[in-house]
């Protein structure tokens, strides 16, 4: 078996952070909706958790943002003229729409693909596949940089297969890493992959939500698996519960997360919990591996608090001595149910022995916790070696790219500013020095 770390490759919050309301089903961005963002905030929010993580000595990597406005949205759908003539008019005409042309949401990692380590694949290579994102809007073209980014960070074809979106129609909704928990002894050993979906499209007998959309579909799910040549020993498809989709849990990873044999979940995550963990034992065993699963009962947090404090929008992480910390936005202190379940689940001697909490503010109130933030990728030694180097987390890129920030964002984004013409300007400025700090000369086409 070889050695691996798990690398967290963290969205790298674009210049046009905005609140628009556009993700009906999270309750956080709807409830935002129009209030003054702060993009310089946000980025340096999102820049310290990076730095933090990566001085604790854990694999951390920056993930760039996207070009905006997507001018290419707006022209298709008939605004011509000038990128200021086809601003002034789409913010004349369709300002919702030129909100989405103006998303920051490629921040959210989580959703930028799914990733199979190449302990689990058919060929040994670690695979990847660009979300769709096709439920929304204002993130359904989002595959097409998330492609086009990854595979100039894992262009090595012998170490890395970098698969297009899947077809985009609702049948193959897919929202990446977040409905996909990979378990596993040992980063680098073989583990067992765990898809949830919240709807299946050709079988309309099958669990659904009722008042919220359901992202993810199971036939997503399985195209991944195949794409991906996993075993299916060692895969499992779970169906979410759709009564808490319907309370705000757009995401598997807004009510579970999982690292190494550990699942920590909220008793109403699943449709069918007994079913879910058996299947997780069963796969498990396949690989020598005891679950270990961490079960959080209603009664003790209730959804609500859950979905409000983003608790289960952590990030589990390995650290060096194989205990684990959990990663935490600043509401989970904030929050009295939460809290105290947390103060008691690091001393109850269990696998969790540490909390790490950031404030995230600016993301979360577009419903993006610190899982929602990262990617993960799991690379041997020598796929790590084989990787775009530009991207890891340092001290010196930290500094460069708190001094980036500092040049190009505004600190006050309302939804008129996004008529404002500079603001373009102001974004693809840059986003042409940062792919000269990272070292990636044509990752965009700024054409
Ligand atoms: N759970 C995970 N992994 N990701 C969170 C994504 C949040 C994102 N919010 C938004 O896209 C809000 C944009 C706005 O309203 O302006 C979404 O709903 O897709």
């Amino acid at each position: 078996m070889m050695s691996a770390r798990e690398f967290n490759f963290d969205g790298l919050v674009g210049p046009s952070h905005n609140y628009a309301g556009l993700s009906f089903g999270n309750v956080a961005s709807f409830s935002n909706v129009k209030s003054a963002s702060n993009p310089r905030e946000a980025a340096l929010q999102g820049l310290a958790k990076m730095r933090e993580l990566a001085a604790r000595g854990f694999a951390q990597a920056v993930m760039p943002p996207q070009a905006r406005p997507n001018f290419r949205l707006l022209r298709r759908i008939g605004f011509t003229g000038t990128d200021a003539d086809v601003l002034a008019r789409a913010y004349r005409e369709a300002p919702v729409i030129l909100a989405c042309a103006y998303s920051a949401s490629p921040m959210w990692t989580a959703n930028a693909a799914t990733v199979s380590p190449s302990a689990d694949t058919f060929d040994g290579r670690a695979h990847f596949t660009a979300a769709n994102l096709n439920n929304k809007l204002h993130r359904s073209e989002e595959h097409l940089q998330s492609t086009r980014t990854l595979r100039a960070l894992f262009a090595d074809e012998r170490h890395f297969a970098v698969h297009e979106a899947l077809p985009p129609t609702s049948a193959f909704g897919d929202e990446g890493a977040a409905n996909h928990t990979r378990f596993s002894a040992t980063h680098g050993g073989k583990g067992v992959e765990f898809f949830t979906y919240g709807r299946v499209e050709f079988d309309p007998s099958a669990p659904a939500p009722k008042k919220y959309p359901a992202r993810q579909t199971l036939e997503a799910s399985q195209a991944i698996a195949r794409l991906h040549g996993l075993d299916s020993a060692r895969t499992v498809f779970a169906s979410q519960n759709p009564d808490v989709i319907d309370q705000g849990v757009f995401h598997n990873d807004v009510i579970a997360v999982g690292n190494g044999n550990v699942l920590f979940y909220h008793e109403q995550a699943f449709h069918d919990e007994g079913a879910v963990l058996n299947a997780l034992r069963n796969a498990l065993a396949n690989v020598e591996t005891d679950l270990s699963a961490i079960r959080v009962a209603t009664q003790v947090v209730p959804v609500g608090d859950a979905v409000s404090s983003y608790l289960f929008n952590s990030q589990l992480l390995t650290k060096p001595d194989g205990t684990m910390a959990l990663v935490i936005p600043q509401e989970c202190q904030e929050n009295r149910a939460v809290a105290r379940y947390l103060e008691e689940l690091v001393a109850s001697g269990g696998p969790v022995d540490e909390l790490i909490h950031f404030d995230l503010r600016q993301s979360m109130r577009n419903g993006g916790g610190p899982a929602c933030l990262r990617l993960r990728v799991a690379l041997t030694e020598a796929e790590s070696a084989a990787m775009h180097q530009g991207v890891i987390m340092s001290d010196a890129l930290y500094d460069t790219l708190v001094a980036w920030v500092g040049k190009y964002y505004r600190d006050h984004l309302e939804p008129k500013d996004l008529a404002d013409p500079q603001l373009a300007l102001e974004c693809s400025a840059a986003l042409e020095d940062l792919s000269r700090i990272l070292g990636l000369p044509g990752l965009y086409d700024l054409t």
